[in-house]
């Protein structure tokens, strides 16, 4: 490590370099806001004009092995967006749209997620639970909570209580905020 002054710090007597002015201490993302930021990028794929999920699945090594958001069967070309409840249900995405969580399951590049946690932008519905479980998956993070579903979402909960899966809310106290020109790097010289 350099000493600020410049002057032997090891005792080996030569003079340690002192760290450039223009050095300063970075910060590192802990890894909720790492993890849940990955999620929240993901959710920003997706093409619901609503309502724009993300998850990411972590291994016990925190090494990410999945990704997704919420969007269309693959190939599909015509299906509905549509949420308007005055629709015909054919005529409503709901019957068709792949949920964030499912495509983080499909989209995983291990051979199996047991003892993963999943992060998720919004509150997993039961559907989404029974895959969780399914999957081995050993913990749930979400960020957003609708009360649109309060039956789904207490099915939800019921289940991953059932099964000793924690479920835990991030609840962030401060943005992240990704500046391109912050990421410019220059050469030593
Ligand atoms: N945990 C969840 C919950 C919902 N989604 C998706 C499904 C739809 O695309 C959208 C919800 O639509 P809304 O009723 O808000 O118009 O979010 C998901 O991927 N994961
Ligand atoms: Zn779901």
């Amino acid at each position: 490590m350099a000493s600020p002054s410049g002057s032997s710090a090891d005792g080996s007597g030569k003079a340690q370099e002192a760290p450039q002015t223009s050095e300063k201490a970075r910060e590192v993302l802990a890894d909720d806001y790492y993890f849940m930021g990955i999620a929240g990028l993901a959710a920003k794929k997706s093409k619901d004009p609503m309502t724009q999920v993300g998850a990411c699945i972590v291994n016990q090594e925190k090494k990410i092995v999945g990704v997704g958001y919420n969007g269309m069967p693959r190939d599909s070309k015509n299906l509905p967006w549509s949420r308007n409840a005055e629709k015909e249900e054919a005529e409503r995405k709901y019957l068709y749209v792949c949920h964030a969580e499912l495509n983080a399951i499909m989209n995983k590049n291990s051979a199996d997620l047991k003892g993963c946690t999943m992060y998720v932008t919004l509150f997993p519905c039961n559907e989404c639970a029974k895959l969780i479980l399914q999957a081995g998956i050993k913990e749930v993070v979400y960020f957003s909570e609708k009360n649109d579903t309060p039956a789904s979402t207490a099915a939800s909960k019921k289940m991953l209580e059932d099964a000793a899966v924690p479920l835990r809310k991030f609840e962030p106290k401060e943005a992240i905020v990704i500046d391109f020109s912050k990421l410019q790097h220059h050469s030593a010289k």
